[in-house]
């Protein structure tokens, strides 16, 4: 049986919806833990990621003229926030009081590009694509573009780790995190290399100043870090202003070792910001509803001066957000480990496996998100089992078991097999572990030591969650592996169902009298 392959998903879904591989409850502190009200601990200094202050003010203006804010009566006003721009409270705001409406004029999307000069080159373009090349070209105009003001308070960078140099990539070096930036680059470079040569070389006259690879990839962060998440793939869009908001996230500030409390701030002090969809919706207005416009509300109650809160992406793990915004939640539970499984081509059974897998919605790869604290996904034993399946135990392969076969796969199988799996699963495990640079106990110390930077830190608490997810399933394959000999196996399943086995589990051969 192959080894299963411990690598990420594919690159090529980048910027579309992913999916919500399991259920994170982000709101319920987990026992032991205390949570502490945040406002006392606001801090007001200015992000290095943040622009000038004449930008902000200019973005202001612009917004004001364009009719989408009331410079005297706004609810809430671009400020400057440790992680760069936010939206902060000018009075104390209600819950659920709409705080930004900005009007699809002012949105940047598909509709945009198709009305400017180069909307007739990007028809047949992905719309990040189109939307990336549009954005850089209003950039290279300079003041003479419209969208000025707002690109202008755009970050240069954010600590996404598609910005990260080689010297700090090092410092997640065996990551899945890693290899999905890697691959999450590569993707971007073919991208730039065909539009470059399709698009931008032969129309000079649209395109007078040079795009490069590092400014396609600013792009590209961009509209990964800032689009909200039902306007990513064919409707991605970036609303301006509204695209200030900060994610909601548990911060730890105390670490309370003999009491074992770990006391938290919810930042948005709030219980109830569960999902990002009841923070913001798209609705008509004006004459007969015809003008769409993006509204967002706050979810929790604000004081004046506080930042308005949301939370994105319930169903991201930690990587995922250290790639599209970066930072990383403390909690364990959005750590997760994604196990890459695949019939080989070259196992003689191949064509019935993958009948097998079809039939129960998986297919010749499957992708198992094993989260902390989680038990196994449900289907990954009975996927392991039907990778491993041969010998004697291959039988069930064939056609008159077809109905039935995922109900057996759901059980051990037999010894040979379930042993299979173990010794895969736990070789991929040391394998995987053996990749990274420190060992979970010199990171635990760096952890406690602090001050480790933004980038760092990130890189640390990723590689720390790994490594303890990787222990997680070699421990479970470790125990599986000590009760092989007390597990019951299909034949004895069989047996059993025909009344052939005795009280005592012997093989009853026939009637005794
Ligand atoms: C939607 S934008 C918010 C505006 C951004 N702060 C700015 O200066 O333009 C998302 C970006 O804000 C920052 N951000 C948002 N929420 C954050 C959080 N909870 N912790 C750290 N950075 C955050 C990250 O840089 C992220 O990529």
């Amino acid at each position: 049986m192959a080894l299963p392959r411990f690598l990420p998903h594919s690159s090529s879904c980048l910027l579309s919806p992913l999916h919500n591989p399991w259920p994170l409850s982000l709101l319920n502190a987990a026992g032991g833990r205390r949570i502490v009200d945040g406002s006392a601990v606001r801090v007001r200094i200015r992000g290095s990621l943040a622009p000038p202050e004449s930008a902000v003010a200019d973005f202001w203006q612009w917004m004001s003229k364009k009719g989408a804010v009331s410079a005297s009566s706004a609810v809430v006003k671009p400020g400057f926030v440790p992680e760069g721009l936010g939206l902060v409270a000018q009075r104390d705001i209600p819950r659920n009081e709409v705080v930004v409406e900005i009007p699809k004029s002012l949105w940047i999307d598909a509709d945009t590009v198709a009305a400017s000069e180069i909307g007739r080159l990007c028809g047949g373009l992905r719309p990040w694509v189109a939307i990336a090349l549009f954005l850089l070209r209003e950039k290279a105009l300079g003041q003479a573009s419209p969208w000025h003001p707002y690109l202008n308070i755009l970050p240069t960078t954010t600590n996404s780790t598609l910005f990260w140099p080689e010297g700090e990539l090092s410092e997640i070096q065996g990551t899945q995190l890693l290899s999905t930036t890697i691959g999450a680059k590569d993707y971007v470079e073919s991208e730039f290399t065909k539009v470059e040569g399709e698009v931008i070389l032969p129309n000079k006259d649209l395109f007078p100043s040079a795009i490069t690879l590092p400014d396609f990839l600013w792009a590209f962060g961009m509209l990964r870090s800032r689009a909200f998440s039902r306007l990513r793939g064919e409707n991605l869009a970036l609303v301006p202003l509204a695209d200030l908001v900060r994610s909601s996230l548990f911060q730890v500030v105390q670490l309370d070792e003999t009491l074992n409390i770990i006391t938290e701030i919810l930042i948005n002090h709030s219980s109830n910001i569960t999902v990002e969809e009841s923070s913001w919706e798209i609705k008509g207005k004006g004459l007969f509803s015809r003008e769409l416009i993006f509204s967002l509300r706050t979810p929790a109650y604000l004081k004046s001066g506080e930042q308005v809160y949301i939370q994105f992406d319930m169903g991201k793990s930690n990587a995922d957000l250290a790639l599209d915004y970066g930072f990383v939640d403390p909690r364990p539970d959005r750590d997760a480990y994604t196990l890459t499984l695949e019939i080989s081509e070259s196992d003689p059974f191949y064509g019935d496996k993958l009948d097998i897998a079809e039939s129960n919605g998986l297919a010749e790869t499957a992708y198992f998100d094993v989260v902390q604290g989680h038990t196994l996904p449900p289907l990954m034993l009975p996927y392991l089992r039907l990778v491993a399946l041969g010998g004697t135990d291959a039988f069930l392969l064939e056609s008159i078991f077809r109905n039935s076969v995922w109900d057996h796969l759901e059980l051990p199988v037999s010894r040979a097999n379930e042993e299979t799996i173990c010794r895969v699963v736990r070789d991929a495990c040391k394998s995987a572990l053996s990749g990274y640079g420190t060992t979970i106990e010199e990171d635990e110390k760096l952890m406690e030591r602090g001050n480790l930077g933004e980038r760092l830190g990130i890189a640390v608490r990723i590689r720390v969650g790994e490594k303890k997810l990787l222990r997680q399933i070699d421990d479970a394959f470790r125990d599986r592996e000590s009760e092989l000999d007390g597990l019951e196996y299909y034949q004895e399943r069989r047996l059993k169902d025909l009344g052939l086995v005795g009280e005592q589990g012997e093989i009853i051969f026939w009637e005794t009298k």
